[in-house]
């Protein structure tokens, strides 16, 4: 689903910040992305929904080489994958429903109504449709955002800290919903400095953990 084979990022005017990466994510895989702060998970997250092109070595992302994709192919590309974002960026002025939907409307697909209330049940969010972003708790957004990143469908979800401003209750409850989707077959990456977190979702699902140290993508042992 995502293979990278000696691949290197920096950003424009750095050095690289990330280097000599190989790795394949397989289709139905359960893969945590760990490493201190500025270690470069947002980037490597970014870098696998081709927000980010990699500056050296070779990645392909669903087989096709993403350093070969138009815009057209990168657009698709990314609408095969939901991201949640660490700080969810919805839009203030739209209410919770509207902005989950949000995705829909702007690929111009149709709406429908029962199953929007479906997949507000499943993030148990129903009774809070018409809630504006800043009336939420800190889980509600998070699930909220979680709601939007799997309206279209996608085969992966990647989420950057989803748990990084919620309690434990909360953190389990979000995990349970990221284990679930696994589950029905989707491919998850979580990026995330939480080792309880990462240790409660082994418990559960055979997640693999992915670490950025000193540059490099280590996968870490068993012990984690
Ligand atoms: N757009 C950008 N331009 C230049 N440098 C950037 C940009 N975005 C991030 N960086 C730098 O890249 C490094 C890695 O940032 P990144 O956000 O990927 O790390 P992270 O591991 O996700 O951090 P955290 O755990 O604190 O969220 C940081 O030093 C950051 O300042």
């Amino acid at each position: 689903m995502i293979e990278m084979q000696n691949v290197a990022f920096g950003y424009r005017g750095g050095g690289e910040l990330l280097t000599d990466m190989s790795l394949q994510l397989p289709p139905g895989s359960f893969h945590f992305l760990t490493g201190p702060s500025g270690s470069g998970k947002t980037t490597f997250l970014r870098l696998c929904y081709a927000d980010l092109l990699p500056t050296a070595g070779a990645m392909t992302v669903f087989e096709q080489p993403v350093t070969e994709l138009d815009r057209d192919g990168i657009a698709a590309l990314r609408r095969r994958i939901g991201v949640v974002h660490q700080d969810c960026q919805f839009l203030d002025h739209l209410p919770l429903a509207e902005n989950v939907t949000l995705p829909m409307v702007i690929s111009g697909k149709p709406v429908e109504i029962p199953a929007l209330k479906e997949l507000l049940g499943w993030v148990e969010l129903i009774g809070h449709a018409r809630a504006m972003p800043a009336a939420l708790s800190g889980g509600e957004r998070q699930r909220a955002a979680l709601a939007r990143a799997v309206i279209m469908s996608p085969e992966m979800v990647l989420a950057d800290e989803p748990t990084g401003n919620l309690d434990w209750d909360m953190s389990m409850r979000l995990l349970q919903l990221l284990i679930e989707l696994n589950r029905s077959g989707k491919t998850v990456l979580i990026a995330t400095h939480d080792l309880n977190l990462i240790r409660a979702a082994k418990a559960q699902v055979a997640a693999r953990v992915l670490r950025i140290q000193g540059k490099r993508l280590h996968l870490a042992g068993a012990d984690l």
